[in-house]
């Protein structure tokens, strides 16, 4: 029953010159599902998205467009099908931006290539939704790489075609443009039905538009399937080898590396107080611990990527006099504490009560890591 699925790969193997780099790629993708590959650095993504695009001829297996092997498909039926943005293998010279994006076109404008009035609307349509009308007459090879990649996405969307394949297409834009063209293929692929395929490194952003999910390593694909079951923390650490740092899935945040060492300030946080001192700390290199902190606190993620210690009170629990006594002990032997200004309530009393207990014992207390120094 593979003919109701828009685009489907069958025991892929991509490569060069003979040489298989993935093995046994397969996947089935309704249409207007949006499929994310995301992985490391020479993985192997550009290569599955060329010959998925039949820009790279595969060394085994099939990629099938609507139930049909994709190689039955003439060149032109092929281009109404699917568009291919593949940035690196584009420098056209003395070209205008019109006249690139238009290419997009080409699939509709018969034998001598002439664009109908319907045509040039539908080439300035497309360059105003990505908002690179402004500049059309401007020559191609003399524009910033985001407005590069944003003319080369108009002419991909220029195709109208009913599945487009994007090699990071995100890449060189800034946050605003990331979101705007996020924004339009969700669009094309809610309202117009397109499936879309697409590379990224910004993994938090695929978290957020994929139906499906190919994490690419080795030699066969590692691992599939929908975003809820890839993005989590260790899957993805594992996925990019993370020794050093942290990856926080529920934040989409990338943490740098624990300070080395035993700790030396005791953060007293919670509610989201710590987490600039926490990065602070990480950044002067300072070692430090945390707590006492509830399991659902908004910074507990953060806590546990950076610090060396922290006492948690787990899920919806308590804190109780063991945390207390766990909190006390990491405290003295830090000798410091640092009060993020946490407003005291009917939860975090504990908290409280561990700023007394440094006031007595004449532990320092400081409200900033510049005090540390
Ligand atoms: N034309 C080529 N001929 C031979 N090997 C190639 C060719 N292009 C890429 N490679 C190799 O294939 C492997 C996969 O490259 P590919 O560009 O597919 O990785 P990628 O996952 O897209 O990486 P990145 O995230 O860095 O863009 C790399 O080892 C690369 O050096």
């Amino acid at each position: 029953m593979a003919d109701h699925y828009a685009f489907s790969a069958r025991a892929l193997t991509v490569g060069y010159q003979g040489q298989p780099l993935i093995r046994d790629i397969s996947f089935d993708l309704p249409a207007g599902s949006v499929l994310t590959l995301i992985g490391p650095n020479g993985a192997g993504k550009s290569t599955i998205l060329k010959t998925v695009a039949a820009q790279l001829a595969a060394i085994a297996g099939t990629v099938m467009i609507d139930g049909q092997p994709m190689s039955r498909y003439s060149h032109n039926r092929l281009a109404e099908k699917l568009s291919v943005l593949l940035t690196d293998r584009v420098r056209p010279e003395m070209m205008t931006c019109f006249e690139v994006a238009a290419m997009g076109r080409y699939p509709y404008t018969g034998q001598f290539g002439r664009l109908s009035e319907a045509d040039r609307g539908i080439v300035h349509q497309m360059l105003a939704k990505l908002q690179v009308d402004a500049i059309a007459d401007r020559d191609f090879s003399r524009i910033s790489d985001g407005q590069r990649q944003r003319v080369l996405m108009a002419r991909a969307l220029c195709q109208e075609p009913e599945i487009l394949v994007l090699d990071e297409p995100t890449s060189f834009l800034d946050i605003r443009h990331k979101i705007d063209l996020l924004d339009i293929l969700l669009e094309v692929s809610r309202v117009k039905n397109v499936t879309v395929l697409l590379s990224m490194h910004e993994i938090d952003l695929a978290e957020k538009i994929s139906d499906y999910v190919m994490g690419v390593k080795g030699d066969t694909v590692w691992k599939y399937g929908r975003p809820e079951e890839l993005f989590r923390d260790e899957i993805i650490a594992d996925l990019y080898d993370l020794d050093r740092g942290s990856y926080l899935t529920g934040r989409g945040s990338l943490e740098l590396k624990k300070p080395e060492g035993n700790p030396r300030v005791f953060v007293v946080g919670g509610g989201g107080f710590g987490i600039p001192h926490y990065r602070k700390l990480q950044k002067k290199g300072i070692p430090f611990a945390a707590g006492i902190l509830f399991g659902h606190d908004r910074e507990t993620d953060v806590a546990c990527a950076l610090a060396r210690d922290t006492v948690i009170v787990p899920g919806f629990g308590e804190m109780t006099s063991k945390h207390f006594e766990a909190a006390r002990q990491l405290l003295v032997d830090c000798g410091v504490l640092l009060d993020a200004g946490t407003p005291e309530g009917s939860l975090n009393r504990m908290n409280t009560e561990l700023i007394s207990f440094a006031k007595s014992q004449g532990l320092k207390i400081v409200r900033d890591a510049d005090e540390l120094d």
